[in-house]
């Protein structure tokens, strides 16, 4: 795969509305789109997806930046690509900075889509013609605002409901939640706000029929996490403690959840992605496609990755609208009774916008390969 030039751009997006979780606030998105141009013509796109503050993990949109211009770039310029599959081969040597690796080896994997010309998800290997969505709702000021999101919510169909929730807002929260939609699927995000201590606490979930609970212990809490899981009849779903198909293999061996979110950029790119999902599909482990409140760039590879075929639950790729006043691809993501249709051009199969693009550009570097 010739590689020629790699574009960098800083971008800044305003969402639509703060998205609160138990770690804290976001509302302006910081992120880099990684341009890769083979110098025939074709372009592919990634999007990076580490947060300004290292809450959720320990990358930040700076460490993506300090890791790509002078580690992985670096590295492409001497390296030799075969297949998309080799970027994750050659980044091996730099520890960990999963998000920052994701996004240079997304846009990798959109260019060798387009060159093969076709879709992201045949390149992948998957099958969906459209996929299932849910949508992740952040803690709200009042549970009246909370039912109003819901309702909207179930109005466009999304076919599942997070919730997050935290220490004095949780089993009241969605008791009352549950009373006003007694049939909804409707899962809970604790984005590792409880101990083991809290293990009574937590066992009241049980009476609420959740499909899961995500990740209501630490980041590290593999151990406690099987202890929780014996304990209690509503199924953990793993977020922050998968980084590889090697975490989902000790989470699998001691029991410590039974489906796992793959997020992209946490495992470090669409090839980790597709490993952990062979083992899961093998294991009869359920998996869905999380989100990091992408724009329209990483939206599209979430949708390709949840055409594979064990992604049997609803992901978080909401559409475009949920998040943002204007998206930076066209047509922008659209959810229709709960379903995204998806795409059959080549690559990501969304033309990139490019004077919305520009519009949010802060800078942008050009770099010979
Ligand atoms: O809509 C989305 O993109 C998903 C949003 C979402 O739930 C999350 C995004 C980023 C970090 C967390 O707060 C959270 C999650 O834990 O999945
Ligand atoms: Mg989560």
């Amino acid at each position: 795969m010739p590689l020629k030039k790699i574009v960098l751009r800083k971008l800044n997006m305003r969402l639509k509305n703060p998205f609160i979780t138990s770690f804290g606030t976001t509302q302006d998105k910081e992120f880099f789109v990684i341009e890769v141009y083979d110098g025939e013509g074709n372009c592919g796109y990634g999007e990076s997806v580490a947060f300004s503050e290292p809450w959720y993990t320990e990358e930040t949109v700076k460490t993506t930046q300090h890791m790509l211009e002078d580690f992985l770039i670096p590295i492409l310029k001497r390296s030799r690509l075969t297949h998309p599959n080799d970027v994750s081969k050659v980044f091996q040597p730099i520890r960990r900075n999963n998000m920052a690796k994701a996004a240079i080896e997304g846009a990798i994997w959109d260019l060798y889509a387009k060159r093969e010309n076709v879709s992201l998800s045949i390149a992948l290997g998957g099958d969906k013609k459209k996929i299932e969505v849910g949508i992740s709702i952040g803690i709200q000021p009042t549970i009246k605002d909370l039912i109003e999101k819901i309702e909207d919510a179930l109005q466009i169909g999304y076919k599942r409901i997070k919730l997050k929730i935290k220490p004095g807002a949780d089993i009241e929260v969605l008791r009352e939640v549950r009373s006003h939609f007694p049939d909804t699927a409707i899962m809970a995000d604790a984005n590792s706000a409880y101990s083991l201590e809290d293990i009574n606490h937590l066992k009241k979930l049980d009476e609420l029929n959740l499909m899961m609970i995500e990740q209501p212990l630490a980041h590290d809490d593999i151990v406690e996490h099987a202890k929780l899981q014996k304990e209690m009849d509503t199924p953990i779903c793993l977020d922050e403690s998968i980084h590889s198909l090697e975490d989902v293999r000790k989470a699998f061996e001691l029991g410590s959840c039974k489906i796992i979110n793959i997020k992209i950029g946490r495992v470090g790119g669409l090839t980790e992605a597709k490993r952990i999902h062979d083992f899961c599909q093998e294991h009869q482990m359920e998996v869905w496609c999380g989100g990091m409140l992408e724009a329209g760039i990483g939206r599209a590879h979430n949708i390709a990755l949840t055409t594979l075929p064990q992604f049997v639950l609803p992901g978080d790729t909401a559409g475009s609208q949920n998040y943002w006043e204007k998206d930076i691809i066209t047509p922008e993501v659209v959810v229709e009774q709960g379903m995204i249709e998806v795409p059959i051009k080549p690559g990501i199969g969304f033309e990139i916008n490019k004077k919305i693009m520009d519009e949010f550009t802060e800078w942008k570097k050009e770099i010979a390969i």
